[in-house]
């Protein structure tokens, strides 16, 4: 559940600062009605205004996970909900086997679920996809 109240200067300040969600898929609902929830779009910031008895819907993996903030505003508080679609802290993630073959070697490598999390809340929100610590920089395996 995300709060924020109202503010006298929204211009000076943000409600969530810019990042990428780091689970499967994310379902949002815009409790409140109140426009806040941005997505950056070829370097600019798009409102998504919010629509009555509507969820947004945000995905990772093949559809890459968008960078999102939320502002504040000037008369009126807002309040989201968010709920997240994510692996067992247990287990561990990584491309889909069916996805690699010798033709699309792995781009990311496998990590565990837990090691995932603990870097992702540990970092600062810093806009850039977090999914990106896994990549694997030379291609050609895992190994690398
Ligand atoms: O409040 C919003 O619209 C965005 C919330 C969000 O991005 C999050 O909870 O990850
Ligand atoms: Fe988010």
């Amino acid at each position: 559940m995300n709060y924020y109240p109202q503010c006298p200067q929204p211009e000076h300040v943000i409600g969530l600062d810019s990042h990428t969600d780091a689970v499967g898929l994310t379902i949002l609902l815009q409790v409140s009605e109140v426009e806040g929830l941005q997505i950056r779009k070829s370097g600019e910031w798009i409102p998504v205004k919010p629509l009555p008895d509507s969820f947004v819907i945000v995905t990772n993996g093949i559809y890459r996970s968008t960078e999102h903030r939320a502002s504040v505003n000037l008369m009126k508080d807002r309040l989201s909900m968010a709920t997240f679609y994510s692996p067992n802290l247990d287990s561990e993630m990584g491309p889909a086997p069916s996805l690699v073959t010798p033709e699309t070697p792995a781009q990311y490598r496998r990590i565990r679920v837990a090691e995932f999390f603990k870097g992702y809340f540990s970092r600062e929100l810093a806009g850039k996809s977090y999914i990106d610590v896994m990549k694997i920089q030379n291609g050609g395996g895992e190994d690398n």
